[in-house]
């Protein structure tokens, strides 16, 4: 059944769910209706600013560093606010979606923060974005703890992860938030909702409210959430400065802005995030329709391409360059249960977390509590008593625009596994989205958003350059919606073939599958 409630002019359409009074209390609404009032046009014209640069870079405008802002990267008199407390020593950060059982693992996990992830693990059903500021309240004001169904006990220890927020993107609406007579911005939401309700008990547990922003694309969206800082925190009170914000640099145009983004978000700036799997997804998407961005096999392309390292050693440069920490990036192996896989799986990550480490990154990520110890041994041996390398300048490195996008150094065209693989990763994912889940293990591999748009664009690209047939597509598609239906039985294969169709067979790409996806799938749904 659906409710509609009114207060001030935010309406709520959705199933009641429970506990969900706890969260859309009358005064949060009215928080998100003043933050969707002041900066729902201002956020509009930015999605619209961001078609027109893709369709000033796809007509052959070069992408380089701004010279307006030319001023800014060559004065050395500014750096961004000193870490904040519970973010000094950020050497291992694990990330996960908000639900209850990952919760009290992640916040007993061993890592120093834990990234509370409403964005590329969260598939937004409503049932997941309630549920996850529940988790979140619920865990600041310890009463998390729970026994499963199947009598594990699950309790908070003494020393917990400090929470670091994900809200979505600026590019995804809430359908079931209406601010007057629209959506209202999920990343208004998903931020306004938490610091609402936990801000202050933040501020109270001797931490604050702090946050990872994803997919930004230029200066201007850094602009617009330093500005959501200052009006949530003048509307509650809460002393300018408080907020923290570490930005995900995982967008091709935002690597040309690095220095900005960190100017824009100063006052509350935590610093980057090496968020390479976006990244990845971002160059393909804005670059795909030229043949020197044609890439191989997603597995081919590691942090060891140059145009990634060109990226992650600019970033470590520009942010301890500017007193900002910089954090690693998700090595997207997990440890499974056989052992010679685990080993393997390991292996891995050891050898990108000390690329990391000793490339100058003060921390990194992991997806899976089983990782903590070798990101920490990893990071200890570059750190020591030492809590970030803040003092490494890296003034050794100096990267052109013409490395960011030196895509084409890297050979080879799509092997037929790596034309099946991208299939089996999309539908597997769209399957696992649809049903309410936003991060699965495939193959070893953690799957997200970010991965599988990846997979997705591939295939588009792949095809728009012939380097693969329209025909073997389809062949494989068939195969492999029919290896799904066997494999997962309650998945809605006709409508997850589709969306694949839709989002990867078209001669227009898509920007993401999320919103199309979300709009049709996932909006007035029971859970
Ligand atoms: C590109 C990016 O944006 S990366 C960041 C976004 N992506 C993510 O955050 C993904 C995070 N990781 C995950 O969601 C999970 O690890 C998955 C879905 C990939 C795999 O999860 P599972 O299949 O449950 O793994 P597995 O069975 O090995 O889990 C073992 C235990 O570890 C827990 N666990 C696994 N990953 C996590 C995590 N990231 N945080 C907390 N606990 C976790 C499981 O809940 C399970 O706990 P239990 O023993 O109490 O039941
Ligand atoms: O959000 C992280 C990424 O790699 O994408
Ligand atoms: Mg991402």
């Amino acid at each position: 059944m659906t409710t509609s409630a009114l207060t001030h002019r935010v309406r709520v359409l959705a199933p009641e769910g429970e506990r969900h009074d706890e969260i859309l209390t009358p005064a949060a609404l009215d928080f998100v209706g003043a933050l969707a009032a002041a900066f729902g046009e201002r956020r509009q014209e930015l999605m619209k600013e961001r078609r027109r640069q893709a369709l000033r870079l796809a007509a052959g405008t070069p992408l380089d560093f701004p010279m307006v802002t030319s001023a800014v990267r060559a004065d050395p008199g500014w750096r961004v606010a000193p870490p904040a407390p519970g973010l000094t020593d950020r050497r291992v950060e694990i990330t996960g979606p908000p639900e209850r059982r990952m919760a009290v693992n992640a916040l007993n996990s061993g890592a120093q923060v834990w990234m509370a992830d409403l964005e590329d693990a969260t598939a937004p059903t409503w049932g997941n974005v309630i549920g996850g500021q529940l988790s979140l309240l619920d865990a600041i004001e310890r009463r998390i703890d729970f026994t499963a169904a199947d009598g594990r006990e699950y309790r908070l220890g003494e020393h917990l992860a400090t929470i670091v927020v994900r809200p979505r993107g600026w590019h995804l609406e809430e359908e079931h938030l209406e601010y007057d007579g629209r959506p209202v911005p999920a990343a208004l939401v998903d931020f306004g909702l938490y610091f609402f309700h936990c801000a202050q008990r933040q501020i109270d547990a001797g931490y604050g409210p702090y946050f990872y922003l994803p997919k930004l694309e230029n200066r201007y969206e850094a602009r617009l959430w330093n500005d959501v800082f200052l009006l949530a925190q003048e509307l509650l009170g809460i002393p300018r400065g408080t907020v923290r914000a570490t930005v995900l640099i995982e967008t091709i145009t935002a690597a040309f802005e690095m220095e900005e983004i960190l100017y824009e978000l100063r006052e509350h700036s935590s610093g980057l995030n090496a968020g390479r799997w976006d990244y990845l997804f971002s160059v393909i998407k804005t670059f795909g329709h030229r043949t020197d961005f044609l890439l191989p096999d997603r597995a081919k392309v590691t942090m060891t391409a140059p145009f990634m390292r060109a990226y992650t050693e600019l970033l470590v440069r520009t942010c301890h360059k500017r007193g900002a920490h910089a954090i690693g990036g998700m090595a997207a192996q997990v440890p499974g249960a056989e052992p010679a896989a685990r080993e393997a799986a390991l292996a891995t990550v050891r050898l990108n977390k000390e690329r990391e480490a000793e490339d100058g990154f003060d921390g990194s990520w992991v997806a899976h509590p089983g990782l903590v110890p070798v990101c920490r041994e990893v990071f200890d041996g570059v750190l020591g008593e030492r809590p970030h390398q803040l003092d490494r300048l890296r003034e050794d490195v100096a990267v052109t625009a013409a490395e960011l996008l030196s895509v084409r150094r890297i050979a080879g065209p799509p092997t037929a596994e790596g034309v099946r693989t991208n299939l089996r990763v999309a539908l597997r994912y769209f399957a696992a989205w649809l049903d309410g889940r936003g991060a699965v293990a495939l193959d070893g591999l953690m799957e997200d958003a970010a991965t599988a748009e990846i997979a997705r664009v591939q295939i588009w690209q792949w095809l728009r350059h012939r380097v693969i047939e329209r025909e073997t597509v389809a062949e494989l598609l068939e195969e492999e919606t029919a290896a799904l239906g066997a494999e997962y039985p309650w998945a809605p294969v006709e409508e997850v073939r589709a969306l694949f169709e839709r989002t990867a067979l078209q001669g227009e790409l898509p920007l993401f599958f999320t919103p199309e996806a979300y709009t049709r799938h996932l909006v007035r749904r029971a859970s």
